[in-house]
This record gives C-alpha cells, sequence and structure tokens, in this order.
C-alpha cells in the first residue's frame, strides 16, 4: 500500500496565463497534465473564472430535463453510431439516468434537441449548455495541445483535435433511501480521447489507481475532472493509460453530474515519434466505427481487456 501523496491526483490550477502557450504557467500545468495522465489517467482542474451562474444554471438545466415525461426524454435525437441518447436506469445500473446531445458547442446542435424535447423553447437550457460546452471545449483544447507538446508531436494538434466531435451528457442518480454503499454506475473507461467531467453537490465519483484503491473524486464548484480515453491510451501508445472510474452512492440524495467527451472520428493510429526501439507499437489502427460498434455489444463489463483483445499487437 502506498502512501496518502502517491493517492492524490493532480489539482492544476488553470487561469488565462495557462492558456498561452510557452508561459510559466501553461510550462508547470503541462509537467502536471503529464504526471497525472501517466500516474492516475486523471487529473483535476481548478478554474476560479467559472461562474456560480453557470455551476447553477447548467444543473438547473440538469433536473429540467430529467423531470420530462419519459415518452418525451425517451424520443429519438441522433442517428450517429454510438450516440445514445436517453437512457432509463438498467438492470446493471437501477439507479442511473443519462442522456447524449451531440455537438453542444454549436447553437444548432443544442437547437436541434431543443426542437424535439420543448418544442416552444427553454432559453435557459439553451444558454446553459451551450456556455458550458464552448467553456469545457477550451480545456479539451488546451489539454490536447499540452499532450501533444509534452510527447514532442506539437505538429499534429491540428490533426488530432480537429478530428473530434462533442458528445455532451447529464447524468442523474436517483435516491436510494436503503443502497447507500452501493454502485451507482459500474466500472468502466471511457472510449473518448478525454471525458471531462463536472460534478454537482453529491459526491459519488471514483477512480481505480494502477495499484488497484479506489479514491474519491469530490465535487467543487469551479472544479473539473479530467480522464483519460480509451483513444487517447491507444493513440500514446500506452504512456497514458485510460483511466478505470465508477460512482458510488454516498449520501441518501439525488445526484447530478455533467460532462463533455471527446469522440474521435476515422482511423487512430499511434504517430510515428511515439514509437522505437524502447517503445515498441503496442496498437492496430483502431477504427472507431468498429470499435464503437463492439463496444456496444461487449458492454461495460468487458470494457477493461477490450482495447488489447481487440486491437493489441
Ligand atoms: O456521474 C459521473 O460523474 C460519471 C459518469 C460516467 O462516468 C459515465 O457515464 O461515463
Ligand atoms: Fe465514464
Amino acid at each position: 500500500m502506498g502512501s496518502e501523496a502517491e493517492h492524490r491526483i493532480p489539482v492544476i490550477n488553470f487561469n488565462e496565463e495557462s492558456f498561452k502557450p510557452g508561459s510559466d504557467s501553461w510550462v508547470l500545468a503541462c509537467k502536471y497534465v503529464r504526471y497525472g495522465l501517466e500516474k492516475f489517467g486523471c487529473f483535476e482542474i481548478v478554474y476560479d473564472k467559472f461562474s456560480s451562474e453557470l455551476h447553477n444554471s447548467i444543473f438547473g438545466a440538469a433536473e429540467d430535463f430529467f423531470d420530462l415525461p419519459k415518452e418525451t426524454k425517451m424520443q429519438k435525437v441522433s442517428d450517429r453510431l454510438g450516440s445514445i441518447g436517453y437512457i432509463a436506469d438498467s438492470p446493471t445500473d437501477p439507479l442511473y439516468e443519462t442522456v447524449g446531445i451531440d455537438n453542444t458547442t454549436t447553437l444548432q446542435g443544442v437547437d436541434h434537441f431543443l426542437n424535439i424535447m420543448w418544442p416552444a423553447g427553454n432559453i435557459t437550457f439553451r444558454e446553459s449548455v451551450h456556455s458550458f460546452s464552448k467553456r469545457v471545449q477550451g480545456f479539451h483544447e488546451l489539454v490536447t495541445r499540452m499532450v501533444c507538446e509534452n510527447y514532442g508531436v506539437e505538429g499534429l494538434f491540428n490533426s488530432v483535435f480537429e478530428n473530434f466531435v462533442y458528445s455532451f451528457r447529464f447524468f442523474k442518480y436517483n435516491r436510494t433511501q436503503t443502497k447507500v454503499g452501493e454502485v451507482g454506475l459500474v466500472a468502466h473507461t471511457d472510449i473518448s480521447f478525454i471525458s471531462i467531467l463536472h460534478q454537482h453537490e453529491v459526491e459519488g465519483l471514483q477512480i481505480k489507481t494502477k495499484d488497484d484503491h479506489w479514491i474519491d473524486v469530490k465535487p467543487k464548484p469551479s472544479s473539473f475532472v479530467v480522464l483519460a480515453g480509451d483513444v487517447l491510451q491507444v493513440w500514446s501508445n500506452n504512456k497514458v493509460r485510460s483511466c478505470e472510474h465508477r460512482v458510488i452512492v454516498k449520501e441518501d440524495k439525488v445526484r447530478y453530474s455533467v460532462g463533455l467527451f471527446t469522440v474521435a472520428q476515422g482511423v487512430i493510429q499511434v504517430p510515428d515519434e511515439l514509437v522505437d526501439d524502447e517503445h515498441p507499437l503496442k496498437y492496430k489502427p483502431l477504427d472507431m466505427a468498429e470499435y464503437t460498434r463492439f463496444t456496444i455489444e461487449a458492454g461495460a463489463a468487458k470494457q477493461a481487456s477490450r482495447l488489447k483483445a481487440f486491437y493489441g499487437i
């Protein structure tokens, strides 16, 4: 068993200076991003400028959505393979409800969803989902740029970043009364390049360390959890491992969380620069459509070993 410090994920302060490549804050943040991703597959961003209005309005929007009648929530919102739409509680996760909305970094993407769910409009939902997505897309851009710089492939940033679309997700874990301590969402990795989560007041998110400890990631109004997904694991040739995480019921209260996930497209290949005699190629090219189909068929339980099984060399 390691010490306390070894089980603490890095907390990185982002401010306007951190957004300027080459600045002192940028260079320091790059180091912590690398440490967090390589050691834990995750780290926390603290962004003091994130307004409490947006924090409150995004969770107000979550409540608004989950309060809609079930028949309304169940309507189809996307034809994209891997787009989940609305998922009601299931046998494996009976407390969990979620909805995925594509392309919320554009107002057209938000409006497409709104026209289906609220044909008469919902201006607060529209503005909060769009503003939240733009803000968090900024973090995706920054982290992707830092990852490229950390591995000496700054020149690849545009081709990597341009290849992303975004899936926005709301999560709700219903009250249980008798189930404190039980699993709200089973352990899994995400198929994204990275996932960025923002939790409401009720804790529950846990990440697994390499030595099999579950550690709590507590909610804070200005903090965001960045998790490495399967695509980053493949792209980085195993320098970064995708982060296994789960949700545990900690309190007898409804829990809300929100996230923005990068959805990579086309074929993911390890850059030549990340392969040498000491670091031989670990993955065959990964076709996203095919991998998405595999993950839908295999289900959450098989996720830990699926990358190696399907694409390992
Ligand atoms: O509820 C959360 O904070 C995490 C949800 C999650 O990990 C997922 O649905 O992939
Ligand atoms: Fe997840």
